[in-house]
């Protein structure tokens, strides 16, 4: 569990709170009676191995470090461009007090496109797993740093059994250790402190060491262009997640196509 005072507490004081909000209107009980609704779960996992860069597009309003980015008043109509731009998968954040995000964003994604989705949140209960995959999510994210290691693994078990794919996030050596202790088979490292909200790039290079070969790594944060995209596929990555890049892109498809099968030189 991340310490007190940090702003990773901070935020997920008040996921928990929504969160207790959204469980009195509809029970856990009644909840899993909509996942008979959801469409199948679609698999990223083949076009995330497959040779070069693949980009996971992000839909960000705002951010605790950065503040407002973009309103978003169409998030439909920005992830059908990032899929005409051949996204492997879509990030919605759904968190709403810091990054303005909703689950209403997630399921208007889902009409739209038939990209594989991941709900960006900090999820620290089983509700919001369900609550994921009956919005139409194929993908979950799971912070190391908000999880002790009985939470995670759980989470990460009932995930799978969701038919979720998990991307675990790290920040550093021991998190990558608990990632690795999952067998998770997507790994995302974030250049982003979640509790400092300082970002150091140099970070990506320093964990992909510690990752076996047959683990997805995907590099989160802070990715201006390719060249950045280029230094992280030299650096291990197979996938980048992308956000205030392409959200203040005036061609968020271009810019999506331009950062895809990049390959090592
Ligand atoms: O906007 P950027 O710098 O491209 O970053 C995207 C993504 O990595 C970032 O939004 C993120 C990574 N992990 C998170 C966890 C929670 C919220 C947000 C994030």
């Amino acid at each position: 569990m991340p310490a007190t005072g940090t702003v990773l507490y901070d935020i997920i004081a008040g996921v928990r709170e929504d969160l207790a909000r959204r469980e009195t209107a509809l029970p856990l009980g009644e909840l899993l009676a909509h996942l008979a609704d959801a469409p199948a779960p679609r698999d990223p996992m083949p076009h995330f191995r497959a040779r070069g860069s693949s980009v996971i597009a992000e839909v960000k309003r705002k951010s605790p470090s950065k503040g407002a980015l973009a309103d978003i008043p169409d998030p439909a109509a920005l992830a059908t461009a990032y899929a005409r731009g051949g996204a492997a998968a879509i990030s919605v954040l759904t968190e709403e007090r810091r990054f303005g995000g909703s689950l209403d964003d997630l399921r208007t994604v889902r009409a739209a496109v038939d990209t594989p989705i991941l709900r960006k949140d900090f999820i620290v209960e089983t509700y919001q797993l369900v609550e994921a995959r009956a919005a139409g999510a194929d993908l979950a994210l799971l912070i190391v740093a908000a999880l002790d290691d009985d939470t995670l693994r759980r989470l990460h078990d009932e995930a799978g059994e969701l038919g979720l794919t998990v991307l675990v996030e790290v920040h550093d050596e021991s998190e990558t250790e608990r990632a690795l202790a999952l067998d998770a088979e997507l790994i995302g490292v974030n250049s982003r402190n979640l509790k400092t909200l300082d970002v150091d790039p140099g970070v990506f290079g320093r964990l992909a060491h510690q990752i076996h070969d047959d683990v997805v790594k995907v590099a989160e944060s802070g990715i201006t262009g390719v060249p950045d995209v280029q230094r992280f596929v030299s650096e291990g990555a197979g996938v980048v997640l992308v956000g205030e890049a392409l959200v203040k892109d005036g061609d968020p498809e271009a810019a999506v196509r331009a950062m895809t099968g990049v390959t090592t030189p």
